[in-house]
């Protein structure tokens, strides 16, 4: 049966269970990272770690491991489900405690590691792009609940994914209190417009991705310019292509957004080179998994 760490131990799936009183669960007060590997490669474990840390810093929770021993626990989960190919779940919440919101009660931060069998996400998205609407919704601002933290508050994600839902869409766009476009319910996005990538800067509202990093730090090796500016639901609908990225979604193609047809109707030339060259380096940008 699968391993989950939690606690300091490993313990079987079945048996993986927390505190009614974990104030990660009753007040969504806590960190997490969702992480890939790759064929042995866990892809950029070190800037998921860094983005982890600074989240908990955030929110004055102390992680009770440091940075290296976490990292090794997070790779000695993978191994532990004998899997070279992994989605991850790292969670680090305030800890059990009692009902009241005074994190000085919890005694000690809960941190559990999930490593699973990555369930893909149909092919059909890649080849035939997704359908978008723009979410009412909006993003919270940076001083409400930072969207730079990745928190375990993830309502105002579930409420934008469901919007989308409810409209027979794959996915929502998320504005800001502005109106600028911040990103997508969970994933960042990207235009190509003459070539050019564009992408929010992430002060706007969106989390800080690893994956855009990632589409960013590459493009160059493709001749692409990166452009972070703000931009509108307008410049979606006239952009030549709209791509979104995450560590589960990778790079998913958007044709539709508000019944406006992006570019062709299909995921663009650029978009499917931006593809090519992420599953490129997915399996060589990162941690070994071979102790
Ligand atoms: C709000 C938000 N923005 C962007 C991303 C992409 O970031 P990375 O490139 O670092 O993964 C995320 C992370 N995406 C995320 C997190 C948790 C669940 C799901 C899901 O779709 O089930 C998606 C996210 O939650």
């Amino acid at each position: 049966a699968s391993q989950v760490f939690l606690d300091g131990e490993f313990v079987s799936r079945d048996r993986a269970s927390v505190s009614v009183f974990d104030h990660g669960l009753l007040y969504g007060d806590g960190v997490f990272e969702g992480i890939r590997a790759y064929d042995g490669n866990v892809f950029r474990l070190k800037p998921h770690m860094d983005r982890l840390y600074r989240s908990a810093k955030s929110i004055l929770l102390e992680i009770p491991y440091t940075q290296d021993e976490l990292t090794e626990l997070v790779c000695e989960t993978v191994r532990r489900n004998a899997l070279t190919s992994a989605y991850i779940r790292l969670v680090v919440t305030r800890g059990s405690g009692d009902l009241g919101l005074n994190p000085y009660n919890c005694s000690k931060a809960r941190v559990f590691i999930i490593a699973e069998q990555l369930s893909m996400f149909p092919k059909a998205l890649y080849e035939q792009g997704i359908q978008a609407i723009t979410a009412a919704t909006r993003r919270m601002r940076g001083d409400v609940l930072n969207p730079k933290i990745k928190s375990l508050n993830y309502l105002n994600n579930i409420l934008i994914k469901m919007e989308a839902m409810h409209a027979g869409a794959n996915e929502a766009i998320v504005l800001n209190h502005e109106g600028y476009v911040v990103e997508g319910s969970g994933e960042n996005i990207f235009l190509v417009r003459d070539g050019v990538l564009v992408t929010p800067p992430s002060y706007l509202g969106a989390l800080e991705g690893i994956t855009r990093q990632a589409v960013i730090d590459l493009a160059p090796s493709l001749g692409l310019e990166v452009r972070q500016e703000p931009f509108t639901q307008h410049d979606v609908y006239v952009a030549d292509e709209v791509f979104l990225t995450g560590t589960a979604a990778e790079i998913v193609p958007v044709v539709g957004v508000d019944r406006r047809t992006i570019g062709d109707g299909v995921p663009g030339p650029v978009t499917k080179r931006v593809h090519a060259a992420f599953q490129e380096i997915v399996r060589s940008d990162g941690i070994r998994l071979e102790a």
